[in-house]
């Protein structure tokens, strides 16, 4: 069984004791998996990353096991997202993961190349808080659905856009 399959299985199993989050079929979480891969081609040669809010592992995780050779900061506050992510770090074996259980902004971390995020709050606050955390030429990758246009405007930033159907891949730099 590869990675993404034991933790898809995992998952499945953990979600219906703790119930932390809404994917429940192993179709669901295999969409999710697809969608936190997507951009992968373009972020994969980046050495250090931090995910904001990874919640059951999207798209942290699945980033930090398909780019071993990056060392991934998974940052979430709420204790059933960051056991199950913990439990996820051990049982794959994945050393360049490090589970940060807080809130970005209470989080001890240098700063890194990439920041990415999925469903965790607005592009404006997002580019706010990332700051302290991101290196002088870093990255932020932002997972956004059909609002992201209007964010970007509200933000004031430039960004190159992927899309694909509703899902827009936001890569902004110069922060
Ligand atoms: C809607 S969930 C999205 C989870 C995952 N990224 C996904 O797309 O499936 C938002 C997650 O962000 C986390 N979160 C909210 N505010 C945060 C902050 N300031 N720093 C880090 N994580 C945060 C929450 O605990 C929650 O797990």
């Amino acid at each position: 069984m590869n990675k993404f399959d034991i933790f898809t299985n995992e998952l499945l199993k953990w979600n219906k004791v703790h119930k932390f989050t809404n994917y429940k079929t192993p179709e669901e979480i295999r969409e999710q998996i697809e969608d936190s891969l997507y951009p992968l081609e373009k972020i994969k040669h980046y050495k250090t990353a931090l995910d904001i809010g990874t919640g059951a592992g999207f798209p942290g995780l699945v980033l930090a096991i398909a780019m071993p050779e990056t060392k991934w900061y998974l940052v979430e506050p709420l204790k059933k997202r960051y056991s199950f992510l913990n439990y996820m770090k051990i049982k794959l074996n994945l050393d360049n993961v490090k589970i940060v259980p807080s809130r970005l902004e209470k989080a001890d971390i240098d700063p890194v190349e990439l920041i990415t995020t999925r469903a965790v709050m607005p592009t404006s606050k997002i580019i706010e808080i990332s700051r302290p955390y991101l290196e002088k030429n870093g990255k932020i990758l932002l997972y956004k659905g059909s609002n992201a246009l209007e964010e970007l405007k509200e933000a004031k930033v430039n960004a190159e856009i992927i899309s694909k159907g509703n899902r827009n891949y936001i890569f902004i730099k110069d922060i």
